[in-house]
């Protein structure tokens, strides 16, 4: 059995999902291309989904793209992967991405809000404009895509959505906008959660710790070890993986979460939990991690896995 790596990707799928759980499914995940996205992106194909990938940069996406399907060709299967570009700040381009979808597959059924991000700095030093460009794209961004994705389809046929919070729960010192703006995505995924229940449309949100390493998560600071300086306030001692996101979207929305609408869960290794001055984190090992390559060496000859 091959453990070479690829540019850090693992070469071997694992997912602790039944292969075939999303054939017939059809996903848009925003920000697909890179990073957390396209962790989901690579998952849900590898379940079956077609998949729509969506974010402003065209070369961005036709690069995720061109390696997401040649890394899926390697275990024989074809990824029904497409890309539209779409910045979810224009409502028309909302707008068209989801008749876009529909128009294509025929339907919609699960809507993956994971595209946004924001930049550091003081609140105090925040201009409206950096503060209008973050809260357009992680909270009225989500709110656009909800509405289109529910009106256009999902409404009369059903449907599953996940939203991208973070560890914004005591507030987020030299992220304020991004706090503001997720706390919002929390607050607007309840809200949803009751209002199309009727319409069997489950709405639910993951917020992953300050934590999840990637290449381009990294560059957006210029600074390539920014997440393994949280680690020193993680009980868990270590930072994420993309795996660890992705599989909780997937569980989200699968028919395993069929009674579950409104809730957020973190991933975040306890981060969010660790609040008391007078208990400092021992100096303890890290624990287990979880990724598609870990998973594949652990459980060998067993489980769902291809071999790529
Ligand atoms: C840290 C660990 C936790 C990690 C969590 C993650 O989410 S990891 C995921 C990480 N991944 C991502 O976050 C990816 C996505 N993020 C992004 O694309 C950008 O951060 C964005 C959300 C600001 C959108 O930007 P855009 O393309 O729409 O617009 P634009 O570039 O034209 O800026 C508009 C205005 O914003 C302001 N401003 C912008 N940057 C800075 C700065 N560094 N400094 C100060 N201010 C800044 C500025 O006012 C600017 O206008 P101006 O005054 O110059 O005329
Ligand atoms: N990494 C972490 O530790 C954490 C990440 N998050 C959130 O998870 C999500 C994924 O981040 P991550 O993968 O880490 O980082 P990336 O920087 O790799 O991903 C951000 C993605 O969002 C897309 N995007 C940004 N703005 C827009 C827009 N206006 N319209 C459409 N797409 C957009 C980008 O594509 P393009 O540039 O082509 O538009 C990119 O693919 C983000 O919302 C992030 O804030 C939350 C908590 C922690």
């Amino acid at each position: 059995m091959s453990t070479s790596k690829s540019m850090g990707t693992p070469l071997h799928v694992s997912s602790v999902f039944r292969p075939g759980l999303f054939d017939d499914r059809v996903a848009i995940v925003t920000g697909g291309a890179t990073g957390i996205g396209k962790g989901i992106t690579k998952e849900l194909l590898f379940l079956g989904c077609t998949v729509v990938i969506a974010s402003r940069k065209a070369d961005r996406l036709s690069d995720g793209a061109k390696e997401i399907r040649d890394w899926l060709a390697n275990a024989g299967q074809k990824a029904t992967l497409h890309v539209v570009q779409c910045n979810v700040r224009k409502e028309d381009e909302v707008k068209s991405l989801i008749s876009t979808t529909v128009d294509r597959f025929g339907k919609l059924d699960f809507l993956i809000n994971n595209g946004g991000g924001q930049f550091l700095s003081s609140t105090a030093d925040i201009r409206l404009k950096g503060w209008n460009a973050v809260v357009e794209t992680n909270l009225t961004g989500t709110f656009l895509l909800c509405r289109e994705a529910y009106n256009q389809w999902m409404k009369d046929h059903g449907g599953a959505i996940v939203n991208m919070a973070m560890d914004m729960w005591k507030g987020y010192p030299y992220m304020g906008h991004s706090g503001a703006a997720r706390a919002g995505v929390v607050n607007l995924t309840k809200t949803l959660g009751v209002e199309w229940a009727q319409s069997n449309v489950r709405v639910n949100a993951v917020a992953p710790g300050s934590s999840i390493f990637s290449p381009t998560a990294a560059a957006n600071y210029g600074n390539a070890s920014i997440f393994d300086g949280a680690k020193v306030n993680i009980p868990m001692k270590r930072t994420g993986t993309v795996e660890e996101v992705s599989s909780a979207v997937c569980f989200l929305l699968s028919p395993g979460a069929a009674f579950i609408t409104g809730e957020t869960i973190r991933i975040d290794g306890g981060q969010s939990f660790y609040i008391t001055p007078n208990f400092r984190l021992p100096d303890s090992k890290p624990t287990d991690m979880y990724s598609w390559q870990s998973q594949f060496d652990k459980d060998a000859p067993h489980g769902s896995k291809s071999k790529l």
